[in-house]
């Protein structure tokens, strides 16, 4: 079976870049996107996909691991490190869908 889309919620995508200290924003608008927790339950992986609402470009496209931890620095900023120590933050347009969306990655990381 395909991937499965496990949930999505409105974020704007960042990037962390050590060297500047600053946080980047992903795409056009301020990189306002969609972004999607998606299952494959034949490797049973996860990954968090995330589309610009502007230009649908491909902002995050990141591996959920085992060891992966999802930070919440705020109830609407949430973080994580990838395997290649890239750090991206969700900066979530609403409490509720924050919530819910770190519900999701939460229990993903525990069914790994
Ligand atoms: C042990 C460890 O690596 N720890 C990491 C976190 C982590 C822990 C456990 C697993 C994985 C990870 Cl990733 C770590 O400390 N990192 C990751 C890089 C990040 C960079 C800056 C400093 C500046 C302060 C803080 C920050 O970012 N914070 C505060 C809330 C604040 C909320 C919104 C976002 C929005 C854009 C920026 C802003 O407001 O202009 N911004 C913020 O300014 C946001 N922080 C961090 O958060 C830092």
């Amino acid at each position: 079976m395909a991937e499965q889309p496990v949930g999505s919620s409105q974020a704007c995508v960042l990037v962390y870049n050590a060297e500047s200290k600053k946080w980047a924003a992903q795409g056009p608008n301020n990189g306002t996107s969609k972004v999607t927790l998606y299952h494959n339950p034949d490797s049973n992986t996860y990954r968090v996909v995330g589309r610009n609402l502007q230009d649908k470009s491909v902002v995050v496209n990141s591996n959920i691991l085992r060891n992966t931890t999802y930070n919440r620095a705020t109830e609407t900023f949430h973080q994580w490190r990838d395997a290649r120590g890239v750090v991206y933050g969700l900066n979530f347009t609403s409490k509720d869908g924050a919530n819910s969306f770190a519900l999701q990655v939460e229990a993903a990381i525990k069914h790994l």
